[in-house]
Order: C-alpha cells, then sequence, then structure tokens
C-alpha cells in the first residue's frame, strides 16, 4: 500500500507570506488524483514539498505510512521514493532512450529488463536505441514517463506533463499515460490547470483555490455538486439562475429543477437562492406561449456540439446551452428554453 496522506500542510516562501494554507488531502493506493487550481494558487509549490525540495512550515506528507515531511523530519528529495514527470523536455538529451529510463534503476541484474519493460507499459518497445530528439512531444512524455516509474517509486508526481503538446496529440497521451499508472497500480498526483483534463484523467480532483482545497471528490462529485459557484464556474460552463425553493423543488425563469441535496425550505418557509445547471441540462424547442422563451444572441459551433447563447425574457444574464443537433439556431432567432434534470442550490 502507498497511499499518499497530506495533514496540515503549510508553506511560504518568507517568513510574511503564507502559500499553502493547511492542506489536507489523501490519495488512496493505486488512485490517479489531479490537483486542479489556477496560474498561482499554489500547485507547483505543493508538488515541490511533496518531491522535497522545499521544506514545510508545518504539518505532514506520508506515502505508504512512512513520513517524508512533518516536524522535526525532512526526508531529502532522492530518499523519498517519489517518481517525477516534469512539463517538458526533461529528458537527458545525450543518453538514448534506453539510458534515460534506466537512469535510476540501481539494481545492474534488473535494469535492462526494467527498461524494457517499462518502454512496453508506454508503447514504446523497440524505442530504446533512439535519441530523445528523434521522438514525438508525445513520445518523449512517455519516455518521461517510464523512467519515472522504472525505480519502481511509491509515489509518482505528474507537473503539468501534458502542457507542450499539441491538443489533437495530448488526449491520446493523457489516455495512455492513465492506463499506464492504473495497469501498474501506481498513486499519482497530476497537477493541472485544465479542468478537460483534470476530469478525462483521474479518480479523484482536489480543486485549489488560493492555497486551500476548495473541493475534493470525484470527476463526477465535482462537476455536479460544486461545493460553491467559483468551483462550478473553474470545473466547467455554468448556469446560475434566481430560484424560489420548497422542498426539494427550485422555481427558476425556466420552468422547475429537482435540487440534488436536502434544502431546509417548505411551502411555509420558502428561500430564495441560486441554482446551478449546466449547458447541456438546458433544451431548446419552438417558442410558446407557456414555454420561457428568449432570442439567440450567438452560437459557437465546436464540431462535436455548439453552445448557443440566449438572453431570456425576465432574466438579466443571458444562459449558454450546448446542443448536439445538427441544425443550430441563428443569432436573433426567437426560441423556448427550458431546464431539466436536477440542480445544485447555492445560497
Ligand atoms: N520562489 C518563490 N519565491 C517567492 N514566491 C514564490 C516563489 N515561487 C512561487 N511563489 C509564489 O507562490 C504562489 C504560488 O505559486 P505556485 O507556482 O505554487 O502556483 P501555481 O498554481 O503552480 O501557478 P502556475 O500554474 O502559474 O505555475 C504565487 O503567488 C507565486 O508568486
Amino acid at each position: 500500500m502507498t497511499d499518499l496522506r497530506i495533514e496540515g500542510l503549510t508553506m511560504g516562501y518568507g517568513p510574511d507570506t503564507t502559500v499553502l494554507h493547511g492542506i489536507d488531502l489523501t490519495v488512496p493506493s493505486g488512485s490517479l488524483a489531479a490537483v486542479l487550481g489556477p496560474s498561482g494558487c499554489g500547485k507547483t509549490s505543493l508538488i515541490r514539498v511533496i518531491a522535497g525540495f522545499l521544506r514545510a512550515r508545518a504539518g505532514t506528507v506520508t506515502v505508504g505510512g512512512r513520513t517524508l515531511t512533518g516536524p522535526g523530519t525532512h526526508v531529502p528529495p532522492e530518499r523519498r521514493r517519489i517518481g517525477i514527470v516534469p512539463q517538458e523536455g526533461a529528458l537527458f538529451p545525450h543518453l538514448s532512450v534506453a539510458a534515460n529510463v534506466a537512469f535510476g534503476v540501481t539494481d545492474r541484474a534488473t535494469r535492462r529488463q526494467r527498461t524494457e519493460e517499462m518502454l512496453d507499459l508506454v508503447g514504446l518497445a523497440g524505442y530504446g536505441d533512439r535519441m530523445p530528439h528523434e521522438l514525438s512531444g508525445g513520445q518523449q512524455q512517455r519516455v518521461a514517463l517510464a523512467r519515472a516509474l522504472a525505480p519502481e517509486p511509491a509515489l509518482v508526481l505528474l507537473d503539468e506533463p501534458f502542457n507542450a503538446l499539441d491538443s489533437a496529440l495530448r488526449a491520446g497521451v493523457r489516455a495512455d499515460v492513465r492506463a499506464a499508472l492504473h495497469a501498474i497500480g501506481a498513486t499519482a498526483l497530476l497537477v493541472t490547470h485544465d479542468q478537460q483534463e483534470a476530469l478525462s484523467t483521474a479518480d479523484i480532483v482536489a480543486v485549489v483555490r488560493d492555497g486551500r482545497i476548495a473541493q475534493c471528490g470525484t470527476p463526477q462529485d465535482v462537476y455536479d455538486h460544486p461545493a460553491d459557484p467559483w468551483i462550478a464556474g473553474f470545473v466547467g460552463d455554468a448556469v446560475l439562475l434566481p430560484a424560489t425553493v420548497v422542498n426539494g423543488t427550485a422555481t427558476t425563469a425556466l420552468g422547475t429543477v429537482e435540487i440534488r441535496t436536502p434544502t431546509g425550505a417548505t411551502a411555509e418557509t420558502p428561500r430564495q437562492g441560486t441554482v446551478l445547471l449546466r449547458p447541456e441540462q438546458l433544451r431548446l424547442s419552438d417558442p410558446g406561449e407557456s414555454t420561457p422563451s428568449g432570442s439567440v444572441t450567438d452560437v459557437r459551433y465546436f464540431g462535436h456540439d455548439a453552445m448557443v447563447t440566449v438572453a431570456v425574457d425576465g432574466l438579466d444574464t443571458p444562459v449558454n446551452i450546448r446542443i448536439t443537433d445538427h441544425v443550430a439556431p441563428r443569432p436573433g432567432d426567437r426560441i423556448g428554453v427550458r431546464a431539466t434534470g436536477q440542480a445544485t442550490l447555492h445560497a
């Protein structure tokens, strides 16, 4: 078992600044967790403390029950048994692919076999004799993963490893990396500012805001039950609607929707609040007397779907609707809009 446990982790770059404010995070053995947050929230600082390059001011980091950082304890980076996959260009340029992968394997007897196994794992069997500059960017990142995994680390840290790849390549490399990590049961932490990457790659997503964990859960939890409107907007497109709530039902300008969690509101004590929906939960229809309607102000086409913006009568802010139909309405069209499914309620 090599679960990662972080408790009360606090650090700053000087006595007057605090960058990480009491981070608590548990990654079960064999799981891939994403640390997702905007630029400057402290993701790199967190990964550097876990790796042992920076010291914590307070708190603990343990991997498989072994304390790496804690009061009076600071295991040096090279003795942490942590493999790191950095952003880009991190392969030794003068060493072959095989020599790069073998670099951290100290046992000479198994080095060759382990190198071959790792190259096989990342889909690059037979590439050992190439030099790094003879590989594509995606292949180089897969070699970087093979190199990080070769010494059998207790934990793998991936620091925005797909940033330098173009978007067509990125999804494939992500899927390969995820499959390789799962195939060997590695416990891993992926740092990213890309919500799609976090949701599609990780088993657990920890959203970080200003050096604090704002929410931690499965990708679906975080997307469907965001803890506040900021998280809702950060992990996806959000539609926020004023609502009157009675029991488990919210009445909005786009119709009624069920609220997922207990609301505490009754017919005698209704509650005013804001409900959160996702653009794919809104449906377009022909405008009718009895359906909420509005005017289309914009249509953005993405190939697999399109986003339609509608200024709904009686709503101050236009709403976005994601459609997968081939026929999209046009700006200026009058159209009906209706909310479906369940919503999250925010005060
Ligand atoms: N060496 C340093 N000395 C002083 N302050 C620093 C140092 N490195 C980072 N910081 C500050 O710490 C905060 C967190 O930075 P960090 O690099 O951890 O964020 P991040 O989420 O990784 O951002 P990005 O996605 O842009 O890399 C920022 O306010 C940054 O200015």
